[in-house]
């Protein structure tokens, strides 16, 4: 792969030489890796997480954890599944359970998954943990947790706003027990409860109570994570009470994780094959997965190309002509900066729905990307739960990312069919992406090997 030189304040977005042809092997999920992260570091015993995401996001989860007194081992793989699928560079990371001990500080960047999934784990501390963030992570939402971990029978200090700065002083245990939760912020206030309730003496009962929950498809990510280390968990989809979900308390095993691959950042190399009418494949797509990135194949399908899962991984093939769309991504939110960009380049309107929580976001999205679609010269329009894309002939200009790796890989989208687009701040991309300027040059570079 084509080393990553010093990114530039502004980075020219590559415009498409022609139909792209490459085969793109994307790092593993931040989300699979940020929750296997937290379940091996509250298991009973040693366990690996194979062809981890090394990301500003996951690695402020590892560091947070080992400040917490987890140990986390980065070495080659020697065995299994990930020493030999591709992509993986052999990497695995061992984790070592260990008694969780405060006073502590935990930097939660602007990760979600930080700051929501580790309150739970630090109120099962023997000390105070202090979180702190990026200006951003204070106007996140945060007050769910901080209500239900409460509720619960944690102390937290914050100050009233219901978002961080915070201290949990852990006391060593939480009751844990039934808890109400207006989740309809984040999903990650129900996955945050759920990921430590094997821990908190009489498990957990969480009920939303609020109005449509948002990314569902990451809920279940949590409760079949949960149950693949040995966690006995009701949910709505398995015949549970709708909006419910129970976990029992018990002792964790310690597993063998290989991480799938980022199937959310596999979608800018998707976009550049229906944007350019060429064919990109991502292999270790898989077969079945709760990633919401997997719905990119039924989304750009729809908006244009096909595709075809095969032991290869998925080959995406577009045919240079985009389709508008009239969805609701309430459920794969994240999905929605690459769709806007893949819209505004289309042959008709898009009206992408049911995503009023990304106003709360890295950024607020829905703003962003009226804005800076608009002043390339596109027609968009915010909606009270969405956006409304109508095409025109886009031009460049500098592209404002807002600390937002998605804004900033669907500004990439945008510079291949239109010249002159300046991506600021490209190096927000490392949230989740780190090699994302070099793995889109390489896509891009004709040279014969295509491998990135
Ligand atoms: O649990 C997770 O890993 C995530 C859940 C979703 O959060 P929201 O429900 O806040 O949208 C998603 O957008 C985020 O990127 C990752
Ligand atoms: C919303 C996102 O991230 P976070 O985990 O910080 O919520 C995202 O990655 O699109």
């Amino acid at each position: 792969m084509t080393e990553s030189p010093a990114l530039p304040a502004l980075w020219p977005a590559p415009l498409a030489p022609g139909a792209v042809d490459a085969t793109v092997t994307v790092p593993g999920s931040k989300s699979v890796t940020n929750r296997g992260l937290v379940l091996a570091a509250l298991s009973s015993e040693p366990g690996w997480l194979r062809r981890p995401l090394r990301s500003r996001d996951t690695l402020l989860m590892a560091e947070a954890l080992r400040t917490l007194g987890v140990g986390i081992e980065e070495t080659a793989s020697s065995s299994s599944a990930g020493a030999t699928a591709q992509g993986g560079g052999g990497e695995a990371w061992r984790v070592i359970p260990a008694g969780l001990h405060g006073p502590a500080t935990v930097d939660v960047g602007n990760a979600g998954t930080v700051m929501r999934f580790l309150p739970p784990v630090a109120a099962l501390a023997d000390g105070p943990v202090r979180f702190d963030g990026d200006p951003r992570s204070y106007e996140r939402p945060l007050g769910g947790v901080i209500d239900a971990l409460r509720a619960l029978g944690a102390r937290i200090d914050d100050d009233g706003r219901g978002a961080l700065p915070m201290t949990v002083h852990g006391s060593g245990a939480l009751d844990g027990g039934p808890v109400e939760i207006d989740a309809s912020s984040s999903s990650q206030f129900v996955s945050a409860l759920l990921l430590s309730a094997p821990r908190f003496n009489q498990g957990v009962e969480v009920r939303h109570t609020g109005s449509a929950l948002p990314s569902l498809p990451h809920i279940r990510m949590t409760v079949d994570m949960l149950r693949s280390v040995g966690a006995q968990v009701d949910a709505p989809e398995s015949g549970g009470e709708p909006n419910v979900w129970r976990v029992t308390p018990g002792a964790l095993l310690g597993r063998d994780l290989v991480v799938e691959p980022d199937l959310s950042n596999a979608q800018p190399f998707l976009a550049a094959a229906l944007v350019t009418g060429g064919r990109v494949t991502i292999p270790d797509w898989p077969a079945h997965t709760t990633q919401p990135g997997d719905a990119l194949r039924e989304i750009f399908t729809t908006m244009g190309g096909s595709c075809e899962l095969t032991e290869d991984g998925l080959t995406f093939t577009g045919t240079g002509r985009i389709h508008g769309i009239d969805v609701d991504l309430s459920e794969v939110g994240e999905l929605t900066p690459g769709i806007a960009a893949v819209a505004a380049l289309a042959d008709s309107p898009s009206t992408l729905r049911g995503v009023a929580h990304l106003r709360l976001h890295e950024t607020d999205r829905l703003a962003a990307l009226t804005k800076e679609l608009g002043e390339l010269g596109g027609d968009v329009t915010e909606t009270a739960d969405g956006l409304h894309i109508r095409p025109r002939p886009l031009h460049g200009g500098i592209f404002h990312t807002y600390d937002d790796h998605r804004l900033a890989t669907a500004a990439a989208v945008i510079g291949l069919a239109v010249p002159g687009v300046q991506v600021e701040n490209v190096a927000t991309t490392a949230k989740t992406l780190p090699d994302f300027p070099a793995m889109w040059t390489d896509m891009l570079d004709p040279a014969p090997a295509r491998s990135v």
